[in-house]
């Protein structure tokens, strides 16, 4: 039974305090004690009874965005609750709390908005920043996440909706990795939008302007930072969905200067790249012997290619080497060195020795290349088509493919297709979720290659660690900690990744490889192999009730 808890408000303010609201689950001897009489029905409820009713009734309604509706509202009025459910059913409730509903969710922001969560700073209110984050209701906030909604999910620019994304992924550290809801902050930074519908929109909840550019933006981002810093000087602060333009050079400016991580570039990468060593275990073969084609050359495609050379620079490739293993195309098509247009990021994956003309489609990159893994970060939703799959496949005995946009109808395949085309040869693995696929009549589990499976584990690492800094080495062991509880190190046959069951343990096994190699390079204090899981075990929060005494 968990010790009793002294609380100070009562009444009404009670029961709006979501971390402390019980609900129907307050004794009776509670509502007294409490000032509560009469503002609660009768009945006394437990909380595995308030997970069933609630459960129960998230089944009966129409649409998954109905059912997200349903469970922020229980977010936002009874955490420990939306907690309990979570961890009752996490294979059905992530789809609806997260990607792909999510999306959804953050195009009808503005109409389904209805109470207060997190921060906005918006452009108007940038010379009140520190005052607004001074608030003592945020002493205890360990981890920022952060949007300025430019590039949501594979849906582009949804302006304030994008608050959304913060929202779902913090709800994901505590989901995944038992992080205390009260150490989660979600943060929208509001500098305008320019998606047209939602600037001609009367119920656009945003700053209706043009977003704020150039200088101005990036000083407005500087400010941030600092009054970030200045507030919570050990905080994680957790980059989300900002457009490949800004991800890259935001991350690049704050990451020798606190602890700061981009999910997009370093989650997605850390995932991909876990998930790759777990399709490659038990064959003999290396990474840096594979041929990569990467169709999406923004924050992610870079994010992963780079993740990759480093890793194949581990297994003694060259910095040369490595890069000549990996095609990326952007929405132009292969990119080479004659492209006029190319980020920083690109230009280092740009090829040089593309014999034909330039622009190559991914139907010429792939019979040209040979690719043995095909990795899909563009947003385009059925870019790998049954002609380019074929011809991966008629030279590769296990093509790796994996479609990883989001929300489902941006993925550029669908993991039933990818299966016939290849005789079931092919290691598939989405980043949003799929149904499980029948196969000789066995069903097989779609594996989701997901940042779910890293960001809630670096958060729980660094917390247990106190890691001050997030290197690309931490992002290395991340994935190398994700493939090692792969399913298919015991069986041939097995998943790629654990089921999300076994999240919690996902999180733990990243947690501790993050804490190992933070320790190993000094950006953490020094602590005893021995005392790592006692101190991860110490982060985690459970939902469950506790006896309220009147303080
Ligand atoms: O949120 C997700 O599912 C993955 C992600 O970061 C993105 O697509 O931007
Ligand atoms: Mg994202």
């Amino acid at each position: 039974m968990p010790e009793e808890r002294i609380v100070q408000v009562s009444g009404k303010a009670l029961l709006a305090d979501r971390l402390l609201n019980k609900g129907l689950a307050f004794s009776l001897e509670e509502r007294e004690a409490f000032g509560l009489n009469g503002l609660l029905p009768r009945a006394v409820k437990t909380l595995d009874q308030q997970v069933e009713a609630a459960i129960a009734f998230l089944a009966g309604l129409p649409t998954p965005l109905a059912r997200h509706i349903r469970m922020r509202t229980i977010q936002d009025s009874n955490e420990t609750l939306f907690y309990a459910i979570l961890e009752r059913d996490l294979e059905r409730a992530l789809p609806i709390v997260y990607t792909p509903t999510i999306g959804e969710a953050c195009q009808a922001f503005s109409e389904i908005w209805h109470q207060s969560r997190g921060l906005f700073l918006s452009w108007p209110d940038r010379d009140r920043m520190t005052e607004i984050l001074a608030d003592p209701a945020y002493d205890d906030v360990r981890i920022v996440c952060v949007t300025d909604g430019e590039r949501v999910l594979g849906l582009g620019d949804q302006g304030v909706g994008g608050m959304g994304i913060p929202i779902g992924k913090l709800s994901l550290y505590t989901a995944c990795a038992g992080i205390d809801p009260r150490h989660t902050l979600p943060i929208m930074l509001d500098v305008g939008t320019n998606n047209p519908t939602l600037l001609s929109s009367t119920n656009y909840i945003g700053w209706k302007r043009e977003r704020v550019r150039g200088a101005a933006y990036d000083s407005f981002i500087e400010q941030f930072v600092e009054a970030v810093q200045a507030r919570w000087p050990n905080v994680l602060l957790h980059f989300e969905d900002f457009s490949a333009a800004h991800a890259s050079p935001i991350l690049e400016r704050t990451r020798t200067q606190l602890c700061t991580y981009n999910d997009d570039i370093q989650g997605t990468a850390a995932v991909t790249l876990g998930v790759i060593l777990a399709a490659l275990e038990g064959r003999e073969t290396r990474l840096r012997d594979q041929t990569v084609v990467m169709v999406g050359g923004g924050s992610a495609g870079v994010g992963i290619s780079r993740l990759l050379v480093q890793y194949m620079a581990e297994e003694g490739a060259s910095e040369a080497e490595a890069r000549a293993r990996i095609y990326m195309l952007d929405k132009d098509g292969l990119l080479t060195t004659d492209n006029a247009w190319m980020s920083a990021g690109q230009m280092e994956f740009a090829r040089q020795d593309w014999p034909g003309a330039p622009g190559a489609d991914l139907l010429q990159v792939v019979r040209h290349a040979k690719p043995s893994i095909l990795i899909g970060v563009s947003g385009v939703g059925g870019l790998f088509t049954e002609e380019v799959v074929r011809e991966m496949a008629a030279h590769c005995e296990r093509p790796v493919i994996f479609p990883l946009s989001n929300p489902t109808s941006h993925a550029e395949g669908t993991p039933r297709d990818l299966m016939a085309w290849t005789e079931n040869r092919a290691l598939v693995s989405t980043g949003t979720p799929f149904p499980p696929l029948k196969r000789d009549g066995r069903t097989q589990r779609v594996d989701l290659a997901n940042n779910a499976y890293i960001f809630p584990g670096i958060g729980l690492g660094v917390l247990a660690s106190g890691a001050t800094r997030i290197t690309d080495r931490m992002i290395l062991a991340a994935a190398r900690g994700l493939a090692a509880i792969s399913p298919r190190r015991n069986d041939p046959e097995g998943t790629l990744l654990p089921p999300l069951t076994e999240m919690r343990e996902a999180a733990i096994a990243v947690a501790s490889a993050i804490a190992r190699q933070a320790r190993a390079e000094g950006v953490c204090d020094e602590f005893p192999d021995e005392e790592l899981r006692p101190r991860i075990e110490a982060c985690l929060w459970t939902p469950e009730y506790r006896g309220y005494r009147k303080g």
